[in-house]
């Protein structure tokens, strides 16, 4: 009795993908992966919430800037297009400030500040 895990012969690099088949299943796989770091991530958005005490603080320019900024250089390092890295960050980071208010809102009812 083994406990090996059967390889996964549908596996493709872009370099080896010959159908449509083959690409779809390689992107339907990278976006199961994105989905689990965008939960880690989303968890994080829970943490701020809990920490930060003045809901003022929930949407702060300037450290929207320093994460665009870093993302825009691993990108650049990586080989991800600008044109695709700092638009999905702009609008993730917009769409997790408004989770984050919610979280906020819900985890401290009527609480502009302390
Ligand atoms: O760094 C923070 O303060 C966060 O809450 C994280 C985050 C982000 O999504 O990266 C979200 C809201 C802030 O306005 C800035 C950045």
């Amino acid at each position: 009795m083994t406990d090996a895990v059967a390889p996964d012969t549908r596996r493709h690099s872009a370099e080896t993908a010959k159908t449509m088949d083959d690409v779809r299943y390689e992107v339907d796989r990278l976006d199961r992966a994105l989905v689990a770091l965008l939960v880690e991530r989303q968890s994080f958005m829970d943490a701020a919430a809990r920490i930060k005490g003045d809901r003022s603080r929930i949407h702060d320019r300037e450290r929207i800037e320093d994460v665009i900024a870093k993302v825009v250089e691993e990108a650049a390092r990586q080989g991800l297009s600008p044109s695709i890295a700092e638009p999905v960050w702009r609008k993730l980071i917009d769409r997790c400030i408004a989770y984050e208010f919610e979280a906020f809102d819900a985890l401290k009812p009527g609480r502009d500040s302390v």
